[in-house]
């Protein structure tokens, strides 16, 4: 059903469905529709809303509401229209009929953005699958209206229904495999990420992860540190990821290390970002992406401070985050964009929360600071005695430290160091 409206090339006017209920905040979801409705190159025309309790079960509004859409849809001649929930499948066939136009939910809308935006094999996998789990139930739909285009809408479609069934039964299959082939295809790629992520984890380094609303930022502030802490030219650490004013820029997961001038180091991953009411199925097929997020040791909610709605996204952010299961994790608030604002940046406040502009060094140097903070809090200032046989330990020490003092004794060297936990334990034979 979703497959006809990506394929337009052109710029198509839309109407923006929404009811606004007890606990809806309606107008920022109509702004956040409107805005996906753009990033699908679709331009929101006017928004009707109509305050109800529980959508219709039959049409999503009330009769006399959808009576005046069905009349403003001739008048000024729009031919698609966007509803702000996830429709179901008869709300959407009874909508159509009646207002003579495409009916696309807020999930179709999401998925086909997604499904523009995925690069990585992964994603393309993932969004793939969440598009074939949101057709299953609504064949039936999609087939109708195909019948009603063939035939005209309200015409005698019904001799058919034979061979109809048939097909649907073929095509329900068809989809069913696919989603088991799909699923096969992305438990084999993720056999090579637990891998990666195992390698990482062996090298004992703290993992920081940028969370968030899209378009906060993140992307931005992982670059921007990349290109002053990313290691070594010649290794993959410097590579700079996809950033831009657009919903949805990242689908995919990157992890990067960075070292800081006291040779300190830690991962950051770059992961993607969130919208409020993002489809179930969708949460799902990201879970495994959001894999650095949940074994974190540290998040980073990036925020965009420039936008009035920045709190509803902090909320959208937080309820998402325990949905795909990242709970329990230490975070730190990244109000950003700042320099957009009158705010004073950069301006930590408390261990938990910093105004800063990505753009900005002194910005990226006070985040610096307060993730050293957190991640590095438990590490102990130790010395060490080192017999001159093994001078390898030495080295490897000198690989990733400063040292604070280096002395000798007859038998060794002494070196005065500040060592994680997990590094005191590795190092306990030498500690005096
Ligand atoms: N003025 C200003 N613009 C910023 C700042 N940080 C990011 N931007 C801009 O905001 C837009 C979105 O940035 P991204 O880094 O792609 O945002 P993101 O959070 O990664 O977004 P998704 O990948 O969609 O989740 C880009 O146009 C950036 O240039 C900032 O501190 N100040
Ligand atoms: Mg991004």
């Amino acid at each position: 059903m979703t497959e006809q409206h990506v394929t337009n090339q052109g710029q198509r006017r839309v109407f923006l469905i929404g009811l606004s209920t007890n606990a809806s905040n309606i107008d920022y979801e109509l702004e956040e529709l409107a805005n996906l409705a753009k990033a699908n190159q679709l331009i929101p025309e006017i928004i009707f809303s109509q305050k109800l309790e529980r959508p219709n079960p039959a049409t999503y509004f009330g009769k006399g509401k959808v009576d005046e859409l069905a009349e403003a849809v001739k008048t000024y001649d729009v031919d698609m229209i966007v509803a702000n929930d996830e429709l179901s499948p008869s709300q959407i066939r009874n909508l159509e009929k009646v207002t003579q136009a495409t009916v696309l939910d807020r999930t179709g809308l999401i998925l086909d953005i997604f499904a523009q935006r995925a690069q990585t094999k992964a994603a393309k996998l993932q969004v793939q699958l969440a598009r074939l789990q949101y057709q299953l139930p609504r064949l039936r739909t999609s087939m109708s209206v195909s019948l009603d285009q063939q035939t005209g809408a309200g015409g005698g479609g019904f001799t058919s229904r034979g061979s109809g069934e048939t097909k649907l039964e073929e095509s329900r299959r068809r989809i069913t495999s696919q989603m088991v082939h799909i699923r096969q295809e992305l438990a084999d790629l993720s056999k090579g990420e637990d891998t990666r992520s195992a390698r990482r984890t062996a090298n004992n380094l703290p993992n920081v992860a940028l969370v968030g609303y899209t378009n906060a930022g993140k992307s931005t502030l992982m670059n921007r540190l990349l290109a002053r802490f990313g290691i070594g030219a010649e290794s993959d650490d410097t590579k700079q990821v996809f950033e831009k004013d657009m919903l949805f820029a990242t689908l995919n997961t990157t992890v990067r290390q960075l070292t800081l001038p006291d040779k300190t180091q830690f991962l950051l991953s770059d992961t993607v970002g969130f919208v409020s009411k993002l489809p179930h199925n969708l949460v799902a097929a990201f879970k495994s992406t959001l894999q650095e997020a949940a074994q974190a040791d540290l998040l980073l909610q990036v925020v965009d401070i420039s936008d009035p709605h920045y709190k509803d996204m902090m909320t959208t952010t937080e309820n998402t985050l325990r949905e795909v299961g990242v709970t329990n994790i230490p975070m730190v608030t990244v109000y950003n964009k700042a320099d957009k604002t009158t705010l004073n940046y950069p301006d930590v406040s408390g261990e938990n929360a910093i105004t800063l502009s990505a753009l900005e060094a002194a910005s990226q140097d006070a985040l610096i600071t307060l993730i050293q903070k957190h991640v590095f809090k438990d590490n102990e200032t130790v010395t060490l005695h080192i017999p001159f046989d093994q001078g390898a330990v030495q080295a490897k020490l000198a690989a990733n430290h400063t040292f604070i003092a280096e002395n000798y004794d007859d038998s060794g060297t002494l070196l005065t160091v500040e060592l994680s936990q997990l590094e005191l334990e590795q190092f306990k034979k030498y500690i005096i």
